[in-house]
């Protein structure tokens, strides 16, 4: 998507969030931001008065009136127009996203015949098959096979990857093209519900919800809204006890100055830019919920393999142990991998091939699938031999439970392999281990400075991964994390965020294997790399177009940047409201009270220029404040409390003082008129 990025103010956006800023005035739909609807509400009975002088008596007052009544009326529009803008970007992306979601034709295998059906026909667990330069129907999975795909659609990265069966590298996403060789792919998707769906509504916004936050921020600003109504409304039969009528154009202008119209205007504009930021850095979030979380992340929980290495585990050596010799080890190697569709399966028998040895592997027997919580991959061959490779401890352990024993060269040379950061399998027929295979695989570059930077934001990493303890103390150590788990299960995963979640902690998880789906939901930010499974992309609420695990150091800045620019401008509008009571105040009692120009600490013109200038300053502050809530404010990784003493005094004095500037230099100007 990255070449589709639009800058803030392009024409065409600009021009549609015009037009939407009328079409939200819709009281059903202003209703939902309780505080620019007071104002509506307020806008419209001036606009009666003005309509129908004669039946509110107050032909005198037309002219002011009116003013009054456009002010309001752009106040409301104002506001809206920041709500428009900011999902205009959205819909700009979703209607590029939507060319790209064309009906194609699919090759879908009916009774072991293909026969050609529309896209849209296809439903969950279909099987297509997928040529060279074809588009992929649908999302899915990859049954057989290895091609390379172009996924520049979705990822606006051009070049292509490759996509294999078996392993962490086997979704494939619809809406992308085959540039090389065939897949047979399992549809994993029911129309409507594609990546590329979901895709779509996200940017769109339709799928938009408001976080807890947002609603509790909402809560407290109803409130203080129905507090000053309450207050404005009980002022009129109080002034009237003094002797004083006070104009209900006056009494609303001061309503409107007082409730807090600045954040109520720009809220929900905040949080659409927010999740629109993040979505810049190709990262889709599926709720606000999920950025806002990302924020105040405490712990990142990671995994090894494919998430902090490359991922491509292969096989580049055999070891034999206890005596047994090269081609024997290797031969076994083979049988165990045969029919093992994984990477790691495969690249065995690459090196077979690779180092030119023929060994006719047999392959008559039930295979034993590769799975997380064994460990282990094999084959039960029909002549009654039990065929294992796998990791060191669980092949140890299944040797020893047929009563087996364990070679005393094994140790030594798994260890050997694992300190240089490899993965040893051990491969075993029945009760005897012949040997190793020493799988390889790389740290990414740049790893260990990333993980500085969470460090100096106050986060902990901790890796969590399947090997065993001493390779993954190596890579450990090589990516600089700060801490690892070995030879964890899928549940033993989902056990350490549920521990740092007890401590009241926030936990951020990024994956990508099918065995990370459990704790990509159980986290509160679980990020999935879109090179990962599909069930890995389900679970988690954000992923990754660019599969890079330390991207959550952008997303945790956007959350921070979020919920500060938040907070900055509803210290902001309460108290740049202070002003507006001395402008608006001294100006309604002035003529029955005078000791109450002391008040009058501006020196405003006259009553009705003060009450004016307020209320004008009072609108124009939220177009001016758009950039700020789009952009967000400044942030830098230091300490929170820094942060937060440094935006108080920034936006709470700021606040204070500009609208004293502002409204005294509009009252200059509009005093000329009136
Ligand atoms: N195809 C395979 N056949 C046999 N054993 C395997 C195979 N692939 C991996 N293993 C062994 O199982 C262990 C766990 O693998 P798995 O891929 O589940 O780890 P993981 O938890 O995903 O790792 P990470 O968290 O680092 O991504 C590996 O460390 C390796 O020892
Ligand atoms: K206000
Ligand atoms: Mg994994």
């Amino acid at each position: 998507m990255s070449g589709q990025r639009k800058s803030m103010l392009s024409g065409g956006i600009a021009k549609q969030a015009l037009k939407d800023s009328f079409m939200k005035l819709n009281p059903a739909v202003m209703m939902k931001n309780p505080v620019m609807f007071v104002v509506e509400v307020g806008t419209f009975v001036v606009l009666l008065m003005v309509l129908f002088p004669s039946y509110f008596h107050t032909e005198g007052r037309i002219g002011f009136n009116l003013t009054v009544f456009l002010i309001l009326l752009f106040t409301v529009l104002f506001a809206n127009f920041a709500e428009a803008l900011a999902e205009g970007r959205g819909k700009a992306q979703a209607d590029t996203l939507k060319k790209s979601k064309k009906d194609t034709t699919a090759n879908k295998i009916v009774g072991g015949e293909i026969k050609v059906v529309s896209s849209a026909e296809l439903r969950k667990g279909d099987v297509v098959i997928v040529s060279q330069g074809e588009m992929i129907p649908g999302d899915g999975e990859v049954m057989e096979g290895l091609a390379s795909v172009d996924e520049s659609a979705i990822t606006g990265e051009s070049a292509p990857v490759i996509k294999e069966a078996g392993g962490d590298f086997s979704s494939v996403t619809g809406g992308t093209r085959v540039v090389s060789d065939q897949i047979k792919v399992m549809i994993k998707s029911d129309p409507g519900e594609s990546f590329l769906d979901r895709m779509i509504s996200l940017v769109e916004g339709a799928a938009r919800q408001k976080t807890p936050n947002e609603i509790a921020l909402n809560t407290l600003l109803t409130t203080l809204t129905l507090i000053f109504l309450i207050v404005v409304v009980t002022l009129a039969p109080i002034a009237k006890h003094f002797g004083i009528s006070l104009d209900i154009p006056v009494l609303i202008s001061l309503l409107v100055c007082l409730i807090p119209t600045t954040i109520g205007g720009l809220l929900s504009a905040i949080g659409i830019a927010g999740m629109d930021r993040v979505t810049q850095f190709n990262v889709l979030a599926m709720s606000g919920k999920a950025v806002e979380a990302s924020g105040d992340i405490n712990t990142i929980i990671l995994d090894k393999t494919g998430t902090i290495t490359f991922g491509n585990r292969m096989a580049s050596q055999f070891i034999p142990v206890g005596g047994a010799d090269y081609t024997e080890t290797a031969y076994w190697a083979a049988v165990s991998s045969v029919k093992d569709e994984t990477p790691e399966g495969r690249s065995v028998l690459e090196l077979v091939k690779k180092q030119s040895m023929e060994l006719h592997p047999e392959a008559d027997g039930e295979f034993i699938e590769f799975k997380a919580e064994t460990r282990m991959s094999g084959i039960d061959l029909v002549d009654g031999r039990h065929v294992r490779k796998g990791a060191v401890d669980a092949v140890k352990r299944w040797v020893q439970a047929q009563g087996g024993s364990i070679p005393a060269d094994l140790d030594m040379e798994s260890d050997k392999i694992a300190s240089e950061g490899g993965t040893p399998l051990a491969i075993a027929v029945d009760s005897r281990i012949y040997g190793l295979i020493h799988l390889k695989d790389t740290v990414k570059p740049g790893m260990k400075e990333r993980f500085d930077q969470l460090r100096q934001m106050g986060i902990k990493t901790i890796m969590c991964t399947g090997d065993n303890p001493l390779t993954a103390a190596t890579i450990a150590r090589e990516a600089g994390v700060d801490d690892f788990i070995a030879e964890s299960k899928p549940e033993d995963k989902i056990a350490v965020i549920r521990r740092e979640q007890a401590e009241g902690k926030l936990v951020a998880m990024t994956g990508d294997g099918t065995n990370d789906a459990p704790a990509l939901a159980q986290a509160d930010v679980g990020l999935a790399m879109n090179s990962g499974t599909a069930a890995a992309k389900e679970a988690a609420n954000m992923v990754d177009l660019d599969s890079d695990p330390t991207k959550i150091i952008e997303v945790v800045a956007i959350g921070k940047q979020l919920l500060m620019t938040r907070g900055a401008l509803t210290t902001f509008s309460i108290a740049n409201d202070v002003a507006k009571y001395f402008a608006i105040i001294p100006a309604m009692f002035m003529a029955a009270i005078p000791e109450m120009n002391v008040l009058n600490v501006m020196k405003l013109g006259s009553p009705l220029s003060a009450i004016l200038s307020a209320l004008i300053f009072n609108a124009v502050i939220i177009p001016l404040l758009i950039p700020l809530a789009m952009k967000g404010v400044a942030y830098k990784p230091v300490s929170s409390s820094h942060l937060l003493s440094r935006n108080l005094l920034i936006f709470g004095l700021g606040g204070v003082i500009a609208p004293f500037i502002g409204i005294k230099l509009i009252d200059l100007v509009v005093h000329l008129w009136i």
